[in-house]
């Protein structure tokens, strides 16, 4: 018997959970043992399930195309078979929060994807680098469900991952006001260009519900467990707000983020360099399977960072940033990408998954 943590995807025939699929194929700790997706998929094997929407560049797993798929309703005969979950699936807000606080209390940890617990308090949303402490609150969610070991963590929002990361890296020169425009790609909306035509040489100026997450979700990343109130506690807008427009481009894959910042210190551009590149955390001290040597690397070219030439930057889990120069009306501007699927969805679930092992709160049932 393998000695991997058997792990389920829920909501496994979507774009993210086919990613989910494929970033576990030959991972050394993890092996994909339980497909679940709604009860029309259900009974089917995975590969008739999926049909022609397979959307990844490799072909299905074959340890992965003939599991016959579960009903994700059916909670308990799921968890039976897995030590933890990823969650990626596809229902209204309500029945997310529900359906996933049912697998925790399952005793079955729960790494979502989605949005709907990313403001519940006491659940950590992690960003493996820049909040590993996060987990710090996870006592206080089990406390809550009445569990010993489920509990739920999520990651925060694509279209953060592109600047998040850089900001943070440029704490100490105390960034207090940042705009920023995002540019993202289709496979966002879980869609291909056969599937979204419309999306051919278009823009469309509107992604719902993102510009409030641009905003809000890395205060929550940067925020710091209260243990009084049991809670994560974002950080303030008084310490930094970020305003941003959020817009389609007709891009497959790769988020790309436009950004101006005003410091609190006065940075040079040097300086601004070295603490992005020098910048990791735990899952390059633990040397996590997923984590890239370098987090962020800065492309010197002015027509860099380019989607085509940088998106897969460290298999997908690294940010590229280019053309940081000064702006005479803010201090400083740049340019960040980072790969909305993989560093901005499945790839980031992994990552938090292998630090949340590390740190003992994933381990066999
Ligand atoms: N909502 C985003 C996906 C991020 O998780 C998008 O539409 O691009």
């Amino acid at each position: 018997m393998s000695d991997k943590l058997r792990v389920g995807i829920l909501g496994a025939t979507g774009m993210v959970g086919q990613r989910f699929i494929a970033l576990l194929e030959n991972h050394p700790w993890f092996e994909v043992t339980t497909v679940a997706a709604s009860p029309r998929s259900a009974g089917k094997t995975y590969e008739e399930a999926v049909g022609n929407r397979w959307k990844m560049d490799t072909p299905i797993p074959e340890s992965v195309k003939n599991l016959v798929v579960h009903n994700v309703n059916e909670v308990e005969e799921v968890a039976s078979h897995v030590d933890f979950v990823f969650s990626a699936v596809d229902m209204s807000k309500d029945e997310i929060k529900a359906i996933e606080e049912a697998y925790a209390k399952t005793e079955t940890p729960v790494v979502s994807n989605n949005s709907a617990h990313r403001w519940t308090p006491d659940v950590p949303m992690i960003i493996p680098e820049i909040n590993p402490e996060a987990t710090d609150v996870i006592k206080y969610q089990k406390e809550r469900l009445g569990t010993k070991r489920g509990f739920i963590a999520v990651k925060p929002n694509c279209s953060i991952q592109s600047y998040t990361p850089v900001l943070t890296a440029w704490k100490e020169f105390e960034p207090y006001e940042v705009v920023v425009t995002t540019y993202q790609a289709i496979s966002g909306a879980g869609k291909n260009f056969k599937e979204w035509p419309e999306m051919v040489g278009n823009i469309i100026p509107f992604i719902g519900g993102e510009e409030e997450k641009s905003e809000r979700e890395p205060l929550r990343v940067w925020g710091h467990v209260d243990d009084e109130k049991k809670a994560i506690v974002p950080l303030g807008e008084d310490t930094i707000t970020i305003t941003s427009q959020c817009i389609r481009v007709p891009v497959l894959y790769g988020h790309t983020a436009a950004v101006f910042v005003k410091f609190r210190k006065n940075p040079t551009k040097q300086q601004l360099i070295d603490a992005m590149t020098s910048f990791s955390g735990e899952p390059q001290r633990l040397q996590l399977p997923n984590a890239p040597k370098q987090f962020i690397q800065y492309l010197e070219e002015d027509n860099r960072p380019q989607v085509t030439l940088d998106v897969n930057y460290e298999n997908g889990f690294g940010v590229s940033v280019g053309r940081l120069r000064e702006d005479k009306v803010y201090d400083w501007k740049f340019v960040g990408l980072s790969h909305n699927t993989i560093r901005g969805a499945a790839g980031g679930g992994v990552l938090c998954a292998e630090l949340l092992k590390a740190k003992g709160f994933i381990t066999k049932k």
